[in-house]
């Protein structure tokens, strides 16, 4: 594991050959999180990334992790019907929450299918009422879960609209910048009040913006996952070997 300095805070890099060994290390990450606290309150990323570490978790780790103390919540989602197949929660659902063992009323989804604007509304209300928030009132996850998109993006806080990543709401609508399709994400004060946070990313796309942001090299300040940087300082990478190739070895 490399430990480096990066945004003035640290970051723990764990940098594996394959997409499958990274699904197993964050397995056996987060089943040892899991264990080691009364009740585990953590945020899921969407998109494609993390199915492969939800079907780990749902066989391998099914019966290792007390999901009875778990709340699952996500960092963001897309405005459409859980039934959708864009839809996070679906996915979800079908890769790892029909296969565990986990109460229904520990299962805290975005309702894509509501009003953009009145779902951020409330779903920043379930933040506020359902989280521990400390002394600045600030809900605080103890675990964030992310992705990061080609360009940069993280959660639904996308490169054209970096500015909804220091809105003082705890949850705001996002448009994403191709497809035009509206999302509901947490943003920046939620994701850097997280006791830890976790980056999953793999694959060659990603390569270019991990290189920039972890070197703070090229435009990295204008990618919403530079940002990413907890006050806990507790912030993992999770990456393949294709996503870190351009990691330079430099001070770790
Ligand atoms: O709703 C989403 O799409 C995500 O939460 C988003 O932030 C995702 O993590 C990145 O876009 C990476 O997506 P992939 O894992 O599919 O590359």
């Amino acid at each position: 594991m490399l430990t480096r300095d990066n945004t003035k805070k640290r970051m723990q890099l764990h940098i594996y050959d394959t997409k499958q060994q990274v699904a197993e290390a964050f397995s056996k990450y987060l089943t040892e999180f899991i264990a080691s606290r009364p009740a585990v309150h953590m945020a899921l990323s969407g998109g494609s990334t993390p199915k492969i570490v939800f079907d780990k978790l749902a066989t391998d780790y099914a019966t290792s992790i007390d999901w009875k103390k778990v709340h699952l919540y996500w960092g963001d989602e897309r405005c459409v019907a859980p039934t959708d197949d864009d839809s996070n929660y679906k996915m979800t659902v079908e890769h790892l929450i029909s296969k565990i063992d986990i109460p229904e009323e520990n299962i805290h989804r975005i309702k894509g299918e509501s009003d953009p604007q009145e779902e951020a509304q409330r779903y920043g209300k379930v933040l506020q009422s359902k989280l521990p928030n400390g002394a600045n009132k600030i809900p605080q996850f103890d675990l964030v879960i992310l992705g990061m998109g080609d360009d940069g993006h993280t959660a639904s806080i996308f490169p054209h609209e970096i500015d909804l990543w220091h809105s003082d709401a705890n949850c705001t609508v996002a448009i994403h910048p191709d497809s035009g399709q509206k999302r509901v994400s947490i943003t920046g004060k939620i994701i850097n009040n997280s006791e830890a946070v976790a980056f999953l990313v793999t694959g060659e796309s990603k390569t270019e913006k991990v290189q920039e942001i972890i070197n703070k090299t090229g435009d990295f300040e204008q990618y919403p996952a530079s940002l990413v940087a907890p006050e806990s300082e507790n912030l993992h990478w999770f990456l393949d070997a294709a996503a870190a190739k351009g990691i330079t070895s430099g001070k770790v």
